[in-house]
């Protein structure tokens, strides 16, 4: 089979896109793929000056040289968006701009990764969907943890019938950012004027780890899922975004069964090493070592039949799964950028990994948390105009 290049432009110069973009510098055979691969062609920055230092330090870092004299530096996003040399748009941009952003993209007929949280409400994604679907455009939301081989290890695991039937799960992501709204209030973990809070930066993750295991099998499909039932909780920092949500979910199975995703996420404190996803199945359990995003391995915990759960002195089979978090060398977004590649190789408008409608579905849920939080940001990042 011949190899496809994903030619990319990498729009803005942060902390994920210079993580990004490492993982696109890496040969993807030091993770057994030789499928696809990637070629950065572009980077846009709102400077052209960091646009440059983005290259130097970014190359530099990855210890290579090829590729990098022919890369296009931009000193503002229209201009990457006009150059007709790339696949794909990464967006790395804090997520009060992914709305426009992506919608900017869109419209310069652009295929676009966006990074998570995809949009602050759930009335901008499903614009975003609907633009991209007039334009015949890939769209896609940047959760690397769907595409790791841990993910898709622990689906086999459950559908294996390991733990029997699935009755409950748990899932969190703390953080200790520290007090950073009262050291560094224009952090954008904390100001709301960048979306910022517990909910949209790191809740993605527990929520994605209750989507792998109590949602049907993801699939690309245009109609909308239904929306479970939430009941939530929030806390504030002081500078008035979430400090911390805990709420349970209802998550109605394809037998009629409704089986409860609780979801706790923090950045005032830190989830244990030990476990960050907990699935409680009929005949067993499964626990998930931290981080959430990209955890290290999982433990299978079998009982031989239902009975011994009620047993406080039976002893479960035990087998753990270990993972390679970073194969030559990458941070772990390489798997997602090879399924972006792949999916435009392929002619697909969207992925079955991470499809559009599950994006909308986290984010009705996460307007749902926030309604029930009073908690709503300033009306410039929750508007649908675009200036
Ligand atoms: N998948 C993952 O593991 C991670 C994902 N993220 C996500 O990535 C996004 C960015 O996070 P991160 O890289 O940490 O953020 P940074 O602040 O480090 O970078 C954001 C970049 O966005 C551009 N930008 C455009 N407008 C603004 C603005 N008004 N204020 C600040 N920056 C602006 C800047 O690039 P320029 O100056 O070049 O225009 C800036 O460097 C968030 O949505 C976050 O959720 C973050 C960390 C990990
Ligand atoms: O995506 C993320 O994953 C790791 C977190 O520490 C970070 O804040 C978040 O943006």
């Amino acid at each position: 089979m011949s190899t496809h290049t994903c030619r990319w432009g990498i729009l803005s110069t942060g902390w994920i896109a210079n993580k990004f973009t490492l993982d696109l510098l890496v040969d993807p055979q030091t993770r057994q793929v030789s499928d696809v691969k990637h070629k950065v062609v572009a980077i846009g920055s709102r400077s052209a000056e960091s646009a440059k230092r983005f290259l130097d330090e970014t190359w530099k870092e990855a210890g290579v040289t090829e590729g990098k004299d022919t890369v296009k530096l931009y000193g503002s996003y229209d201009e990457l968006l006009k150059d007709p040399d790339t696949d794909a748009i990464y967006i790395g941009t804090p997520h009060s701009h992914h709305y426009a952003n992506v919608h900017a993209a869109l419209t310069a007929g652009k295929n676009v990764l966006c990074e998570k949280a995809f949009t602050v409400n759930a009335r901008q994604t499903q614009i975003l969907i609907d633009l991209a679907r007039e334009k015949n455009l890939f769209l896609m939301e940047a959760v690397w943890t769907r595409f790791q081989p841990y993910a898709y290890k622990l689906q086999e695991v459950i559908g294996s019938g390991a733990i029997g039937e699935v009755r409950a799960v748990q899932a969190e992501l703390c953080v200790d950012f520290g007090p950073t709204a009262e050291k560094q209030p224009d952090h954008r973990i904390v100001n709301p004027y960048l979306a910022g809070g517990a909910l949209l930066d790191l809740g993605p993750y527990p929520w994605t780890q209750l989507a792998l295991t109590l949602l049907p099998r993801s699939k690309a499909a245009k109609e909308p899922m239904e929306v479970p039932k939430v009941a939530a909780g929030m806390t504030r920092t002081t500078s008035g975004v979430d400090a911390s949500v805990v709420a349970s979910i209802g998550f109605k199975q394809e037998d009629g069964r409704v089986v409860h995703g609780s979801f706790i996420t923090a950045q005032d404190r830190q989830t244990t090493p030990q476990r960050c996803v907990l699935v409680q199945g009929s005949k067993g359990y499964i626990e998930v070592a931290f981080p959430t995003y990209r955890p290290r391995s999982f433990t299978v915990n079998s009982f031989d039949s239902v009975e011994h759960l009620a047993d406080l002195d039976a002893r479960p089979k035990t087998e753990t799964f270990e993972f390679e978090p970073r194969p030559g060398g990458i941070w772990g977004f390489g798997w997602e950028a090879d399924e972006v590649a792949r999916c435009l190789r392929d002619g697909k408008k969207e992925s079955d990994r991470m499809p559009l409608r599950e994006t909308l579905l986290m984010m009705q849920v996460f307007d749902e948390m926030r309604k029930q939080g009073d908690f709503v940001y300033p009306e410039e990042l929750e508007t649908l105009e675009l200036s």
